[in-house]
């Protein structure tokens, strides 16, 4: 690989509060490369989304971290807004809903990139139409709750890029949307990460999801990396038992979700399927 952009290294996430320690992420070994895009996967609570903060700059003061994590592959540190992009789960959470969603587009050009306010809101609608917002024109003007949960998506997308950033972290972006629309913002993270040549960073717990995204993949289990490599031979030939057990897990993908990722014993990574016998 040549300069990664992020670089971690024997790198540890310790939460503490009044009920005590609570370690997130443990001596983690990563080097995140330019222009790809990464999943980072694995079941809630192993520390995804720790690591996409850490990453983005943004871990609450109450964590501690030890170890390194650089970032080789900026000029400088770097920037929310400007250098990295952020979208959560909860687009609302992003935006304000008592502002317009051209302003907010065009406030977050104009704050990470400069500009005049004309430039900024004819980027504003040019980013909404990116995002396949219908009309930007007018829809520029609308507020977030004058549009769905998956529109309002797009216009955090659309917020979070305005800014021209050369990375963007996706943590659990789709969780919150049907199947469907989940699809959608997948295939538009993929084409707006292809277009603008960005590293992507998507934190998801869908292997379905990762596999349609990732070119490369890193499996955290329980705040450790069991896994990391490209995605080809991660899922073609995985290395740790974990990851083979969160691969069996796949073919419950169709079903309910609530089963995918309660199969896998953590004692031994068997894949228990609720009413059959263990096959791990
Ligand atoms: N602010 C916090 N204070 C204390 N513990 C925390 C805090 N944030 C996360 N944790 C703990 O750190 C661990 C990792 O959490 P994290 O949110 O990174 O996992 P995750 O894989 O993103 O999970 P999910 O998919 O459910 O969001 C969990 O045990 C969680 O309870």
């Amino acid at each position: 690989m040549s300069v990664p952009l992020f670089s971690l290294r024997a790198f540890d996430v310790v939460y503490r509060d009044g009920a005590g320690e609570h370690p997130a992420l443990l001596s983690l070994d990563l080097d995140i490369a330019a222009g790809r895009h990464l999943a980072i996967l694995g079941e809630s609570g192993s520390g995804k989304s720790t690591l996409a903060m850490a990453l983005a700059g943004l871990l609450p003061p109450g964590a501690e971290r030890r170890g390194a994590l650089a970032a080789p592959g900026f000029a400088a540190p770097p920037r929310l807004g400007r250098d990295i992009g952020l979208v959560f789960q909860d687009p609302s959470g992003s935006l304000d809903p008592l502002m317009r969603v051209g302003d907010q587009i065009a406030e977050a050009r104009r704050v990470n990139r400069g500009g005049s306010r004309g430039e900024a809101r004819a980027a504003a609608e040019a980013w909404l139409g990116r995002v396949a917002i219908p009309e930007p024109g007018l829809a520029a003007r609308r507020y977030p709750h004058q549009f769905s949960g998956g529109q309002k998506q797009r216009i955090a997308l659309a917020a979070a890029l305005a800014g021209d950033p050369s990375v963007l972290i996706a943590d659990e972006p789709t969780s919150a949307l049907d199947t469907v629309t989940q699809h959608g913002i997948v295939a538009l993270l993929r084409d707006v990460a292809e277009a603008g040549g960005l590293t992507l960073i998507f934190v998801t717990h869908d292997i379905a999801l990762a596999s349609g995204i990732a070119d490369d993949i890193a499996i955290l289990h329980r705040g450790r990396l069991v896994e990391s490599g490209p995605a080809s031979e991660v899922f073609e030939a995985p290395f740790h038992p974990y990851t083979r057990a969160l691969l069996a897990t796949r073919l419950t993908l169709g079903m309910r979700r609530r089963r995918r990722f309660a199969e896998i014993d953590p004692r031994d990574f068997s894949v228990r399927v609720p009413g059959e016998a263990a096959n791990g």
